[in-house]
């Protein structure tokens, strides 16, 4: 009932919505008009316009420089990731020939009890981590919630490598053990109980090791990097840390049977979540970062907006800073939107998680205006009762 509901309020959602990828005049780094055969590449520049200000552009287009000082032509990180996404689809269908996986009874593949084990804990440590979350995944077939699970909590760890209390201590030579043991649980080698539910994870569900490897390149690069000389380098960053995710979630997720839309498609939407939750992790976290001395923003942006580090180290709410956030905001929302369209195509009961997190973490952009673009000293916060759902949500249940 709740979700029938939910349904109707959330135009994503709508059953007569439905994505047209189609014959649209693209702009990234590149303007290209998207045919099946090929891409046309166009600098934007070239219109005088951002990117983000050509209308809405359809899959993962808007990165914003596609030569490099020298004035030659290069490959974005758009067009890097799509290529990317490409592989996956790719992939994707050609795995899929093998039995849709809702129509098996759901037992059929149960773990045995060290699995059992090993799936109830990665369960514990979403639901801790990510309780809304947890709470929408209860609504997919058990199979594919365990996989999620899985997912979630191997991508928690590799994160915590970086941002948790042995930070400090993480090397490049810790992530090449972490990524040598990736290889071995893909080669169903696990190390310990949580990498075995990924092993498993892996070995029913046609997932790609890609999205792993890349998401352990931007912890390195976390190591190294504290800031971004353009939109085009911390697009690839938002790819690697959270993009990643979605390109791993959808071969779990499914396509609805009766969606009509592309694979690529559905892989570009999940990649734009994970893009966008990232743009609006770093929106919230302006003065967290700032304090560790870390600033993701397009340097470049903030030089045409008159502002400097310094101005985001002294941490002071400025008309340059409110029309600074403003465009970032912006940005933030067009990959939302990128990806709600996107939500529908995914299986029935897979919908529901991902709709109830993309509410949850759009709804960050509006409390940062609410609060007066005061990201230094105010975080943003969504409690799990704000995702819009009022008390249809579950998580108020
Ligand atoms: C839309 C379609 C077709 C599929 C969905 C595919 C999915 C599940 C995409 C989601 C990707 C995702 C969850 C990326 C992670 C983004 C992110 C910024 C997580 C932040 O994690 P924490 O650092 O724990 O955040 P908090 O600090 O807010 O707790």
């Amino acid at each position: 009932m709740a979700i029938i509901l939910v349904r109707a309020a959330s135009p994503g959602l709508s059953a007569a919505d439905s994505i047209s990828h189609q014959g649209t005049l693209q702009c990234s780094t590149l303007l290209k008009t998207k045919r099946p055969a090929a891409r046309r590449w166009m600098p934007c520049s070239l219109l005088g316009l951002h990117p983000w200000e050509v209308g809405r552009p359809s899959p993962a287009v808007y990165s914003s420089l596609a030569v490099n000082p020298a004035g030659e032509a290069v490959v974005s990180s758009e067009q890097k990731v799509y290529d990317v996404v490409l592989k996956q689809a790719a992939l994707l269908k050609r795995q899929l020939r093998t039995p849709v996986l809702d129509a098996r009874p759901q037992d059929m593949d149960m773990p045995r009890n060290g699995l059992r084990e090993a799936y109830d804990r990665c369960g514990e440590i979403c639901e801790e981590y990510a309780k809304t979350f947890y709470l929408g995944t209860m609504l997919m077939t058990e199979e594919r919630r365990r996989a999620i699970w899985a997912i979630y909590v191997w991508c928690r760890r590799t994160d915590e490598l970086v941002d948790g209390p042995n930070a400090n201590y993480i090397t490049p030579t810790a992530l090449d053990r972490w990524e040598k043991r990736l290889e071995d649980l893909f080669a169903g080698r696990p190390y310990d109980m949580l990498d075995a539910a990924l092993s498993d994870t892996i070995s029913k569900f046609p997932i790609d090791i890609q999205p792993f490897r890349d998401m352990i390149e931007g912890m390195r690069s976390d190591l190294r990097k504290t800031r971004y000389n353009n939109f085009d380098e911390l697009y690839m960053y938002c790819y690697y840390v959270a993009g990643t995710v979605g390109l791993m979630s959808v071969p779990v997720m499914g396509i609805a049977p009766e969606s009509k839309a592309t694979t690529e498609s559905v892989y570009s939407a999940a990649l734009a979540l994970g893009i966008a939750n990232q743009l609006t992790n770093i929106l919230r976290d302006v003065g967290e970062d700032a304090r560790r001395g870390r600033i993701y923003l397009p340097q470049d942006e903030l030089a045409q907006a008159g502002l400097s580090d310094e101005d985001i180290f002294n941490g002071v709410v400025t008309n340059r800073w409110r029309n600074f956030m403003k465009r970032q905001i912006k940005r933030a929302r067009m990959f939302f939107e990128e990806a709600e369209r996107g939500v529908t195509e995914l299986s029935q009961a897979s919908r529901w998680p991902v709709w109830a997190s993309l509410l949850l973490y759009r709804q960050i952009l509006d409390e940062i205006e609410a609060n007066d673009y005061n990201n230094f000293t105010k975080r943003a916060y969504v409690g799990t009762h704000g995702c819009g759902c009022g008390s249809l949500c579950p998580s108020v249940a």
